[in-house]
C-alpha cells in the first residue's frame, strides 16, 4: 500500500484560558493534521503538536513520502531522520520535560507512523489496536481533567470569549467544574491541574475534591512548581487522599528525593521522556507511575513497549495529554487499549475543546472511558467542512507557538513562571 500524497493541514480550535504554571492557556491550541492519500482510495490520518517550528520539520518530510509503503515503519522512521538531520527542537514550555534529537524525531515520526497504521488498518480491515497485537481491553477510561481558569480570554486589554465554565479559583468553582465534568462523561477520577496558588491552597482544593466525591481516586499536577522540601511536606499532608502526586518538583534527582519520603507513587511526564531517561529515573527510584505520550515518545508501537518496561521495573503506566483533537483521541484509545500494563485512568484534555476535525460519532464517553472503535483504522473520518474551519482558525489567529507565560502577562503584568517557586 504505497503513499500517493502527504497533505499538511495546521489547525487551531478555541481553547479556554486555563492557568498552569507556566501562565494561562492562549484563546487557540494549534494542532497538525496529516492525511496521507494512499493507493486504492485509502487515506491514513495522524494528528499532533501544530506549532510553526514542529510544522517546519514535519514539511520536510512531507516531499520523501510519495512511493513509501505504509507498512514500512522501519523505512519511515529512516525517512524521517534523514529529513529532520540533527534538528532539535525546542517549546516555550517545557511541560513535556526536556529536548532531544531523538525527542525531536520521535515526535515527527509518530505523526507519521499514526498515519500509517491507520492506512494499514483501513487496507487489511481491522482496527489500530488489532495491528498493534489486540485489545487487552475494550475500552478506556479517562480521568476529569480539571484546571483553575480565568472567566473569560482578554484580548489587548479587553475580554472576550466568556466561556460556560466560567472563572474557577476557589475550592466551590472546582467542585463545581469537578460535578459538571463527572455528570456529563461518567469520570470516576479527578486530576488537578496545580502549580497556580500557593501548595496549601491547592491542597485544600484536593481535600475538597476528596470530600465532594468520595472514593474516587485523585491527582495533583503542579508541573515541578515546588521545591523537594514542599512537595514531601504536601504528600505527607495528602497522605491517604492522593492516588498519585505528578510532577512535584524538577528533575529526576528531585523526583527522587520526594519519592523516598512520599506515602503515594510519584507520576511524570517531566523528567521521563525518552528512553534516555528510562534508566537513571528508574535507578533512582524516582518514579512511580510513567505517563507516556504517543505524541512524543515516537508513536503507538514506541508507546505501548513502555507497557513491558514499567512492567519489568514495578512501574505503573498510564498516558499524558496535551490539548487535542479527535484524531489524537482515536489513537490514544487505540494504544491504551493494545497496552497490557496500564495501570491507572489516562489524561486527556478533551472536555475543555468545543470544535472537533472529525465526524461526530466514532468516539464517546460513557462512565468516563471511551469504547475501542472497531471499525478499520483508527475509527474515525475528517469532516472536511470542520477541517477547512480550523485552518482558517490557524490562519486566522495569528498564532505560531504556545506561549502561556508571555499571553500571562495580559492577566498579571511581569508574571514568570511558577516553576521551583514554592
Ligand atoms: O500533565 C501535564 O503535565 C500536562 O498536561 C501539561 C499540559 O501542557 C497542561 O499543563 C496544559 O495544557 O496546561
Ligand atoms: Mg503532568
Amino acid at each position: 500500500m504505497k503513499i500517493l500524497e502527504a497533505v499538511l493541514t495546521p489547525v487551531a480550535f478555541a481553547d479556554p484560558p486555563l492557568l498552569n504554571v507556566m501562565g494561562v492557556h492562549e484563546p487557540f491550541a494549534l494542532r497538525s493534521v496529516v492525511q496521507l492519500r494512499c493507493e486504492d482510495g485509502v487515506t491514513g490520518l495522524g494528528e499532533s503538536y501544530g506549532d510553526a517550528a514542529f510544522l517546519g520539520e514535519v514539511r520536510k518530510v512531507l516531499p520523501l513520502l510519495a512511493g513509501h509503503d505504509v507498512f514500512d515503519l522501519p523505512g519511515l522512521h529512516r525517512t524521517v531522520a534523514r529529513a529532520l538531520a540533527g534538528t532539535v527542537l525546542t517549546d516555550e514550555h517545557g511541560l513535556i520535560g526536556g529536548f532531544s534529537l531523538r525527542k525531536t524525531l520521535s515526535s515527527v515520526f509518530s505523526l507519521f507512523e499514526v498515519a500509517c497504521l491507520d492506512a494499514q488498518g483501513h487496507c487489511l480491515g481491522r482496527p489500530v489496536t488489532d495491528l498493534l497485537g489486540g485489545a487487552a481491553r475494550t475500552s478506556v477510561e479517562f480521568s476529569a481533567y480539571l484546571f483553575y481558569k480565568y472567566g473569560a480570554h482578554r484580548d489587548a486589554g479587553r475580554t472576550t470569549g466568556a466561556d460556560h465554565w466560567g472563572e474557577i479559583r476557589t475550592h466551590e468553582q472546582l467542585v463545581a467544574s469537578a460535578r459538571h465534568m463527572a455528570d456529563e462523561y461518567g469520570f470516576g477520577s479527578l486530576k488537578l491541574k496545580g502549580g497556580v496558588f500557593p501548595p496549601e491552597q491547592e491542597s485544600e482544593a484536593v481535600q475538597a475534591l476528596a470530600d465532594a466525591f468520595p472514593g474516587a481516586p485523585v491527582r495533583l499536577d503542579p508541573n515541578a512548581a515546588w521545591t523537594s522540601a514542599t512537595a514531601i511536606e504536601v504528600a505527607r499532608e495528602l497522605d491517604g487522599v492522593l492516588e498519585y502526586l505528578e510532577d512535584p518538583t524538577p528533575g529526576i534527582e528531585g523526583m527522587a528525593r520526594v519519592a523516598d519520603a512520599a506515602p503515594m507513587p510519584l507520576a511524570t511526564n517531566m523528567c521521563l521522556v525518552g528512553v534516555d531517561d528510562i534508566e537513571p529515573a528508574f535507578r533512582a527510584r524516582a518514579v512511580g507511575v510513567l505517563l507516556t505520550d504517543h505524541h512524543f515518545w515516537g508513536g503507538l508501537r514506541a508507546a505501548q513497549a513502555l507497557s513491558t518496561t514499567c512492567e519489568s521495573f514495578g512501574v505503573g503506566l498510564s498516558m499524558h495529554s496535551n490539548s487535542h483533537l479527535g484524531i489524537s483521541l482515536a489513537a490514544m484509545v487505540h494504544v491504551a487499549a493494545a497496552t497490557p500494563h496500564l495501570t491507572y485512568a489516562c489524561d486527556t484534555h478533551w472536555p475543555w475543546k468545543t470544535a472537533d476535525v472529525i465526524a461526530p460519532g466514532a468516539l464517546e464517553f460513557r462512565d468516563g472511558a471511551v469504547r475501542v472503535p472497531q471499525t478499520p483504522g483508527l475509527g474515525v473520518r475528517i469532516d472536511p467542512d470542520a477541517l477547512a474551519r480550523a485552518h482558517e482558525n490557524y490562519v486566522r489567529c495569528g498564532l505560531t507557538k504556545r506561549d502561556d507565560t508571555t499571553y500571562m502577562r495580559r492577566y498579571v503584568p511581569g508574571f514568570e513562571p511558577n516553576i521551583a517557586r514554592w
